[in-house]
C-alpha cells in the first residue's frame, strides 16, 4: 500500500509501504498513482516527497508477479511515471537503502534525487533477463551521459550514492534523516521551473565516435554475455536513447522487453533469483532448520594447511574481520603462505576500497596455536589418512566445543567425524577455487551433525560473501558427484570419434564458461589421476583387451590416465586436452598431437570413430549430470532442485540463464529428458549413469510438474521407501 500525509505545511508525503522492499505490486501502483494525484490537486500542496518505509525506498517491480502476465494488474508504471515527471509541483525521491529497478525509474521520473550516503542504486533488470523497461533505459542516457548508463545498465552493477552523486545520478546525498532532507529541500524548490528538471525532454549529452562505442560495447557484451539475450537488448535500448527522440526510444525499449519479458531466459533468471533465497532456507532430513535452529557467534577461527585453498580461506575469513589462526607445517609453504595471503588481502582492499584485514592474522607451524578458537577449517591434501590424524589432533588441541570443519571435495565428512570427541560438532564446508573469490560453498552435515553447527557455518559463509547450500554426505557432495557422468560422457565421446574442442565448443556454446577439457586442462589432470590410482582403477599403459575400458561391471575410459603417463596435466605443464605456450599459460590452442594420440587409441581398441553431433554431445553430457541430480534428489543429499541448481550456477560456471541444470530439464520437458537417456542407455548398457532415475519417471508419471513442485513428488516417493 501506499500512505500520504501532509507534512512541514506544504510538502505531501508518499510512503510506499509493502514490506519486505516495497516492491512496485498492483496495489502500490494504485497507491502512487492516487496519492500523486492527490498532491497535486491539493492546493495547500507545493512540492511532494516520496519515500518508502523502513528505510527502503523501493526493490523495483515486484518479480513474483511477472510469473504471469495476467498477475500484471493495475496501473502499468510507465503512464505512472510520466504523470509523475509531467507534474507542476517539485517532486523529490527520499531514497533510504537503495532504490532498483522500478525503484530507480520511479525516482528518475521525479524532478530530484536525494540519497542517503549508505543507499544504494541500480538497474538491475538485466540480470532477470529483462530491460529497464519503465523509461530507464531512456532516461538514464540522458543524465548520466552513455558510457555511464551502458556500464550500469548492461551490468546490473548496485552503485553507491557517492558514485550517484559523482554521476549526476542523485543531487544530494545525506548523511542522517532522507526523508527530512528531502522534505527541507522539496520547500526550497517549492514554486521553481521544472522545464530544466524532466529528464525526458533532454537530450544525451553527446559522445564523439558513437559508431565505435556502441561497437566496441557490443562486441564485449557478446563476449561475455554467453548466450544471454538481456545485455544485447540492453545495448540495443540504449542505443535508441543516443539517437532517436525520447517517443521513439520508449517504443524501441517496450518492442525489445516484449521480447525478452516472454524469453525463457528471463524465467530462467528470475527462477534463479527465488532459487538463491529458497537455498538459504535450508533444512536437514532429521526436520531441523534454518528458522528452529539458532547458531553462535564465531570470534576467532583456524585454517590448517595453506596450499591453494587454505590461503583463499584464510583471506575470506580475515575479510569479514574475524581473527585468524593460520597453520602450516611445511617451511617453503609457510613462508610463501604468508606473502601470497597479504598480496590477496592487498588487491581485495584495493577492489572493494576497504581497509586492509592483515592484522588479524596469526601464522602458527604449529596445530597447538589453535587451542583457543571457536571454528577450524581444515585445508591440508585430500588424503584420508593424513585428515584423520588431523582431525584426531584437532579434537586433543581444541577448547571443547569447538566447530571442525573439512574443505575435502570428495572425501566422507562422517569418517572424518568419527574421529573427534564430538561427531555432531563436524561438518564439510566445501569451497571452491579461488577460496576468497568463488560465490559457492557447499555446507556438508552428516547424520550426526548437530543444527546449531549448520547454522553457524551457513551464517558465516554469508558473512564472507557465499552463497551456501546446505547438503548431506555422499561421494562429491552434489557438485562434484553430478560432475563425473558428465565428465565421463565427455570421455566416451571423445573415444567414439570427438575432439576435445568439439566437445568444448558445444558445451561453450550452450553458455559454459569454459568446456569440460579446458575445465580439465584448469584444475589439473593429476588430481583425479591420483584418486583413480588410490582406488586401484588405473593400469599402467592403459591396460589391453576388453577390460581396459571396463571397471567394476561399468565402462571406464583410460583416456585421462594414458595423459598423465605421459605428462601431460593441463595448464601447469603446457600441455594437455590441448597445448600452450608455456607452462601455467591460459592461452588454449588445438594440439594436433591429440589427433594421432586418438587415432592410435581407437585403432587398439577397436573403435571406429563417428560424427558427432552438438545435440549428441549436449544430451549425452548434461542428461548424465541431471540423471544424477535426480538421484541427488531421491537420496535426500540436496533438499530441492534449487539447492542443485545454485551449485551449478555459482560453483560450476552453468550459464545462469538456462536456470541450472534441474531447472533446464523442467524448459526441455522432462518426458524428452527421460525419452533421450532410453535411448542412450540402450546404446550403451555398459553405461549405467545414463539408466533413467526413479524419480525421473515417477515425475514424467505424474505429469512432468514444474519445478517448484518437484519437493512434493520427492516426499511421496521417499515416504512409500
Ligand atoms: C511488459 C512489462 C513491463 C514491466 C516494466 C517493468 C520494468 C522494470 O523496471 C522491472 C523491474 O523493476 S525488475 C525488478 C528490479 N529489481 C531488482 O532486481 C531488485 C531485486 N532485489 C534485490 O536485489 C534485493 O532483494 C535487494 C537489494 C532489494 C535487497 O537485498 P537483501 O539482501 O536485503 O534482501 P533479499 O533477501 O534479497 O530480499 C528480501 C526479500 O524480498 C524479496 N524481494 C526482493 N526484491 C523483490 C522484488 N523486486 N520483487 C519481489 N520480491 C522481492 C526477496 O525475494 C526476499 O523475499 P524471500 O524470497 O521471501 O526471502
Ligand atoms: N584445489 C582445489 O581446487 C580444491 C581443493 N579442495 C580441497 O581442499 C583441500 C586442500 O587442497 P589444496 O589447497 O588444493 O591442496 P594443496 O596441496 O595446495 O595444499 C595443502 C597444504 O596443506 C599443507 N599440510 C599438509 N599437512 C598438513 C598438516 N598436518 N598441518 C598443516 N598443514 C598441512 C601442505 O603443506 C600444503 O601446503 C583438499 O582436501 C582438496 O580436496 C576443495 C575444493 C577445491
Amino acid at each position: 500500500m501506499t500512505q500520504y500525509s501532509r507534512v512541514s505545511g506544504s510538502v505531501g508525503l508518499i510512503t510506499l509501504k509493502n514490506p519486505p522492499v516495497n516492491q512496485l505490486s498492483a496495489v502500490v501502483r494504485h497507491g502512487i498513482v492516487d496519492t500523486v494525484q492527490k498532491a497535486l490537486s491539493d492546493p495547500k500542496v507545493k512540492s511532494v516527497v516520496i519515500c518508502g518505509q523502513n528505510g527502503m525506498f523501493c526493490g523495483g517491480a515486484d518479480i513474483k508477479e511477472f510469473q504471469t502476465l495476467a498477475n500484471m494488474r493495475g496501473p502499468p508504471l510507465i503512464p505512472m511515471i510520466h504523470s509523475i515527471e509531467a507534474a507542476d509541483k517539485p517532486v523529490v525521491a527520499a531514497i533510504e537503502g537503495g532504490a532498483f529497478g522500478g525503484g530507480l525509474e520511479l525516482a528518475l521520473g521525479c524532478h530530484y534525487r536525494i540519497a542517503h550516503s549508505k543507499a544504494k542504486v541500480g538497474l538491475p533488470e538485466v540480470t532477470l533477463g529483462l530491460l529497464p523497461a519503465a523509461g530507464g533505459s531512456q532516461r538514464l542516457p540522458r543524465l548520466i551521459g552513455v558510457p555511464a548508463a551502458l556500464s550500469l545498465i548492461t551490468t546490473g552493477r548496485h552503485i553507491t550514492a557517492a558514485e550517484a552523486l559523482q554521476l549526476g545520478l542523485v543531487d544530494q546525498v545525506a548523511d542522517h534523516n532522507t526523508v527530512d532532507a528531502a522534505v527541507k529541500f522539496a520547500l526550497s524548490v517549492a514554486g521553481q521551473s521544472l522545464d530544466a528538471r524532466r529528464i525526458s525532454n533532454f537530450q544525451c549529452p553527446p559522445v564523439p565516435n558513437m559508431d565505435a562505442l556502441f561497437e566496441d560495447v557490443m562486441q564485449k557484451v557478446r563476449t561475455t554475455a554467453r548466450g544471454a539475450i538481456a545485455p544485447i537488448a540492453c545495448v540495443q535500448a540504449v542505443r535508441a536513447a543516443a539517437t532517436l527522440p525520447y517517443t521513439q526510444g520508449m517504443q524501441r525499449e517496450k518492442e525489445l522487453m516484449a521480447t525478452l519479458f516472454t524469453s525463457g531466459q528471463a524465467r530462467a533468471l528470475q527462477y534463479c533469483f527465488f532459487a538463491q533465497r529458497v537455498v538459504g532456507r535450508w533444512s536437514m532430513p532429521s526436520g531441523a532448520r534454518w528458522d528452529t535452529s539458532k547458531g553462535r557467534p564465531i570470534h576467532k577461527a583456524a585454517v590448517i594447511g595453506l596450499g591453494t585453498m587454505g590461503r583463499g580461506i584464510t583471506v575470506a575469513l580475515a575479510q569479514t574481520g574475524l581473527s585468524v589462526v593460520a597453520v602450516e607445517t611445511q617451511e617453503k609453504q609457510f613462508m610463501e603462505a604468508k606473502k601470497a595471503v597479504s598480496n590477496m588481502l592487498e588487491r581485495g582492499a584495493k577492489r572493494s576500497g576497504k581497509p586492509l584485514a592483515h592484522g588479524k592474522i596469526t601464522y602458527s607451524q604449529s596445530l597447538q596455536a589453535v587451542a583457543d578458537v571457536d571454528l577450524v577449517i581444515e585445508a591440508v591434501f585430500e588424503d584420508m589418512g593424513l585428515k584423520k590424524k588431523v582431525f584426531q589432533q584437532l579434537s586433543a588441541v581444541c577448547k571443547p566445543g569447538t566447530f571442525l570443519c573439512t574443505n575435502t571435495s570428495t572425501l566422507d565428512v562422517d569418517e572424518l567425524a568419527s574421529q573427534t570427541h564430538q561427531p555432531e560438532l563436524v561438518v564439510g564446508m566445501h569451497f571452491f577455487a579461488p577460496a576468497h573469490i568463488m560465490k559457492l560453498l557447499e555446507v556438508v552435515y552428516g547424520p550426526r551433525s548437530s543444527p546449531e553447527l549448520v547454522a553457524v557455518v551457513m551464517e558465516l559463509g554469508k558473512k564472507m560473501g557465499k552463497v551456501s547450500v546446505a547438503v548431506g554426505n555422499c561421494r562429491g557432495f552434489v557438485g562434484n558427484r553430478m560432475l563425473k557422468p558428465y565428465r565421463d560422457q565427455a570421455y566416451f565421446l571423445l573415444e567414439e570419434g570427438a575432439t576435445p574442442q568439439l566437445i568444448d565448443q558445444a558445451l561453450e556454446e550452450f553458455g559454459f564458461a569454459m568446456g569440460a577439457f579446458k575445465v580439465s586442462d584448469l584444475s589439473g589432470l593429476d588430481v583425479g589421476w591420483k584418486v583413480r590410482k588410490e582406488e586401484g582403477l588405473v593400469q599402467p599403459g592403459g591396460g589391453s583387451g576388453k577390460s581396459a575400458r571396463i571397471r567394476n561391471g561399468v565402462r571406464y575410459s583410460p583416456l585421462g590416465d594414458l595423459m598423465c603417463e605421459q605428462g601431460r596435466f593441463g595448464q601447469k605443464t603446457g600441455r594437455g586436452w590441448y597445448q600452450y605456450d608455456k607452462p601455467g599459460s591460459r592461452d588454449a590452442r588445438p594440439d594436433p598431437w591429440m589427433h594421432s594420440f586418438l587415432e592410435e587409441y581407437r585403432a587398439r581398441h577397436g573403435l571406429v570413430a563417428r560424427r558427432i553431433s552438438n545435440q549428441e554431445v549436449l544430451e549425452r553430457c548434461l542428461y548424465a549430470m541431471i540423471n544424477e541430480g535426480f538421484r541427488v534428489l531421491e537420496d535426500g543429499i540436496a533438499a530441492g532442485p534449487e539447492d542443485i541448481d545454485i551449485i551449478y550456477v555459482f560453483g560450476y560456471g552453468w550459464p545462469r540463464h538456462r536456470g541450472g541444470p534441474m531447472f533446464y530439464a523442467n524448459m526441455v520437458g522432462l518426458e524428452i529428458v527421460l525419452e533421450r537417456l532410453e535411448h542412450y542407455a540402450q546404446a550403451n548398457p555398459d553405461m549405467p549413469t545414463l539408466q533413467p532415475c526413479s524419480l525421473l519417471r515417477k515425475l514424467v508419471a505424474s505429469g512432468s510438474p514444474p519445478v517448484n513442485k518437484w519437493k512434493e513428488v520427492i516426499k511421496n516417493v521417499r515416504s512409500q521407501l
